[in-house]
């Protein structure tokens, strides 16, 4: 990545709040910011996706779109700030937190003893002849392991190894449940399983290791 979108994508951050590992110690998770549409705004975006991925525009359409786009990003543009004050990730009320690159999921229960979750991969998560991609479903899985990490250890960590077996095929625009929970601990080492299902059947399972971080850690 040049240095113009590194400064673009990760500006420096606004308070100065103290990291915990690699993450800042105050982690503000709020239900207001990008205001009471933003859950709309996750949603058009979604769908824009969705329709991008099966679309077959014209080229006078792809000409079109590309400046409707350009239109966006310059407004989007002017509003950028820090990864920990977007609402994508910290809006606790929408699915995945507000973050739109993890397949949105609602959680249902979550504690120490784990989280359970209703995900929906959408047409956008497409691998191939209407399955979800592999990768997707392993974002789904980190994005949850390491909630159920963080639950359980009270702190920060990240993936050391995270292996999905897929099992059966992981249908799009399908509610699915998916768990994760810490099935041992060993020092810094937390080992999560988890599991994604439709209905009764098994679509894939994970078996993951995260690591606490050290104070400083990055
Ligand atoms: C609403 C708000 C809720 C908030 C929820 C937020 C959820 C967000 C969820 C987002 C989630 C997104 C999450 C993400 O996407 S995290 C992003 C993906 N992960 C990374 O980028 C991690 C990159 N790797 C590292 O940073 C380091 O390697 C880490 C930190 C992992 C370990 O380096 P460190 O120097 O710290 O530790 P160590 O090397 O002394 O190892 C320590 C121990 O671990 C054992 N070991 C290490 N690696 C492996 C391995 N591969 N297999 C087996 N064992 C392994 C090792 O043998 C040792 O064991 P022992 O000798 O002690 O017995």
């Amino acid at each position: 990545m040049n240095d113009a979108l590194d400064d673009q994508w990760n500006p420096t951050d606004q308070d100065g709040s103290p990291h915990e590992g690699g993450f800042r110690a105050r982690f503000d998770v709020t239900t207001e910011r990008g205001g009471p549409r933003y859950g709309e705004f996750n949603e058009q975006v979604r769908l824009l996706m969705d329709r991008v991925r099966y679309a077959c525009p014209t080229g006078e359409l792809t000409d079109e779109l590309i400046a409707d786009l350009k239109s966006i990003n310059g407004k989007l543009a002017d509003v950028q700030i820090d990864e920990w004050h977007t609402p994508a990730g910290t809006r606790i009320d929408l699915p995945a937190r507000g973050n739109i690159t993890v397949p949105p999921y609602d959680v249902t229960d979550a504690g120490p003893d784990g989280v359970t979750a209703q995900i929906t991969f959408r047409p956008y998560h497409l691998g191939g002849n209407d399955a979800a991609h592999g990768g997707q479903v392993a974002v789904a899985f980190d994005d949850l392991g390491g909630m159920a990490s963080a639950l359980k250890i009270q702190g920060v960590s990240r993936t050391a190894y995270l292996t999905v077996n897929y099992r059966s095929i992981t249908p799009l625009r399908t509610p699915l449940t998916i768990r994760t929970w810490v099935e041992n601990l060993d020092g810094r080492k937390v080992y999560v399983k988890g599991t994604l299902h439709e209905g009764d059947r098994l679509c894939a399972d994970l078996d993951a290791l995260f690591i606490r971080l050290k104070p400083g850690q990055p």
